[in-house]
């Protein structure tokens, strides 16, 4: 069957019966930078409302597929993109020191002409979002590490995006701000039914958000593996004790050290 149609078929899940519709997909992805090939065919495909994980050894191509999905690399193969706006998160904050934080948010919306006073009215209606408007007329170096990437995910979705790209967010931070991190993101997108592609060097933090994990080669970057994680969302911090969350978290690992890499 064509993947397309399958993705569009009326299937029942785990939350009962719903309309699958395809988010983001490519299709036979090929990325090369001068004659290095980075890319090798890889194809993947996100449902609405699905968070899909990128999981991959280090410098396999990881960026560079989101770079191609955004359109900053030049690629051949498919890429669909089924929404006008589309929040990136990239692996490093680009929030400005010298902005506070609402003006960081409203930043996207005032370089899309958006007057001041409207750009901050969203601005803040986000940081709620991310439990950060008592913070709004700070300045971003007064922030955490926590914090300012919360600012950050307000600012890439501040657009309206459905459908939202992630490079590493949650690496730069201590374990427990990571986890609190995650628990907050897991229970914004799921009530925002927001689609994610989120690509992380950590298999756990892949298999506590993700509704799917997709497990990379070494470059050039081919599907290894696609894992289904069958817990439910919005993730809680009681997953870790279940079963299936540790068994899949154990079962990549054995996959990733398996001699076949
Ligand atoms: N602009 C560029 N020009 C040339 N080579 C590049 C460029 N960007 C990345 N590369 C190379 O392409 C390969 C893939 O890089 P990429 O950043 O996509 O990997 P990654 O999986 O995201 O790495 P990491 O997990 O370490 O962040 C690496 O070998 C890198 O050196």
């Amino acid at each position: 069957m064509d993947e397309r149609e399958q993705l569009g078929s009326r299937t029942s899940d785990r939350e009962g019966v719903h309309e699958r519709v395809l988010a983001l997909g490519v299709k036979n992805l090929v990325v090369s930078y001068d004659r290095l090939l980075v890319i090798d065919g890889v194809d993947l495909w996100v449902e609405r409302g699905e968070i899909v994980a990128v999981l991959g050894p280090s410098g396999c191509g990881k960026t560079t597929l989101l770079k191609a999905i955004l359109g900053l690399v030049d690629y051949t193969g498919e890429v669909l993109l089924n929404s006008e706006r589309v929040g990136y998160m990239p692996q490093r904050d680009t929030l400005f020191e010298w902005m506070n934080c609402i003006d960081n948010v409203s930043l996207p919306l005032r370089l899309n002409g958006m007057s001041k006073r409207e750009a901050r009215t969203m601005a803040m209606e986000y940081l709620k979002k991310v439990q950060l408007e008592d913070w709004a007329y700070r300045w971003v170096y007064e922030l955490s590490g926590g914090m300012r990437q919360r600012v950050s995910l307000a600012r890439a979705l501040v657009t309206g995006a459905k459908i939202l790209l992630m490079d590493e967010p949650f690496s730069s931070v201590d374990a427990q701000t990571r986890r609190s991190l995650q628990l907050l993101f897991s229970e914004l997108v799921a009530r925002e039914n927001i689609t994610v592609l989120l690509v992380t060097h950590s298999v756990e933090e892949a298999v506590f958000l993700a509704d799917r994990i997709v497990l990379l080669s070494q470059r050039p970057a081919r599907v290894r593996r696609i894992f289904d994680v069958e817990l439910k969302k919005p993730r809680t911090i009681e997953i870790l004790d279940e079963p299936i969350y540790q068994k899949l978290v154990s079962r990549i690992y054995q996959e990733i050290f398996s001699s076949s890499s």
